[in-house]
């Protein structure tokens, strides 16, 4: 196995308040996590300066999502531009919730991660079928259809995790066996080996998402090719840190 730092995010979703972010951020900062873990917490784009600014430097900090281009009349939207002058690294696109919720698709998200990366953020980009996929067995076809949209805009994969993140695990408590993440996360690599290069397929971290605990996380966290999580509502609570330091 090539060593793949191992990359924890908290996805906060659309959730906290002021004083509540106040308190998991002095929770993250008090606790001792993992080195050779990559930490990055995504609140709320209008707490994103805020947290950034009491967050420990060690954590990075991420937006939940970004439009295409640089600035303009877009309405409620908000650009990497933005993101990074809030002191942010990173940002989710393609999360189900934007494909799902808001009708975002493969072209919009492949758009959202060229622009995002041409100004220098880091993308975790999500992948993942819905219940129905996977009942009707194309898992692999609808992951490597989004996988290829979103390999088109990227130039430079040190920049890039990849979430896999099944829909119908998100939110659900329904979390996939370490079996069913290894297979698919197995199966993506296979796809970036056959696709981009041998390089990447090495290198890239394959992150899992959906309902992932401090309960579940260390069995996840030892398939070969799980490199770390993309959580949830336990990244709202004390248990995240036990999830950075599943590895540990
Ligand atoms: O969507 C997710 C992370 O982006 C997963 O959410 P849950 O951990 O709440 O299932």
């Amino acid at each position: 196995m090539a060593s793949r730092r191992f990359f924890v995010g908290g996805n906060w979703k659309m959730n906290g308040t002021k004083e509540s972010v106040e308190e998991l951020v002095s929770v993250l900062n008090a606790a001792s996590l993992h080195d050779e873990t990559d930490v990055v917490c995504a609140p709320p784009s209008i707490y994103l300066h805020f947290a950034r600014s009491i967050l420990d430097p060690k954590i990075s900090v991420a937006a939940q999502n970004c439009y295409k281009t640089a600035k303009g009349a877009f309405t409620g939207e908000i650009s990497p531009a933005m993101i990074r002058d809030c002191g942010a690294d990173w940002v989710i696109l393609g999360h189900s919730e934007r494909r799902h919720v808001f009708g975002e698709g493969d072209e919009l998200t492949g758009q959202k991660v060229a622009h995002a990366l041409d100004s220098g953020l880091g993308v975790i980009a999500c992948v993942g079928e819905t219940l129905e996929e996977r009942e009707a067995g194309t898992t692999e076809e609808v992951v490597y259809a989004q996988t290829q949209f979103i390999a088109d805009n990227v130039k430079d994969w040190d920049k890039v995790v990849l979430a896999y993140e099944p829909v119908w695990a998100i939110g659900t408590g329904k979390t996939a066996s370490p079996e069913q993440a290894q297979e698919v996360h197995q199966n993506l690599r296979g796809w970036f080996r056959a696709n981009v290069s041998d390089d990447v397929a090495d290198a890239v971290r394959i992150i899992y998402g959906g309902s992932v605990t401090a309960a579940n996380c260390r069995e996840l966290a030892s398939q070969d090719d799980v490199d770390g999580f993309l959580v949830g509502g336990a990244s709202l609570k004390p248990e995240f840190v036990d999830i950075v330091n599943a590895r540990a």
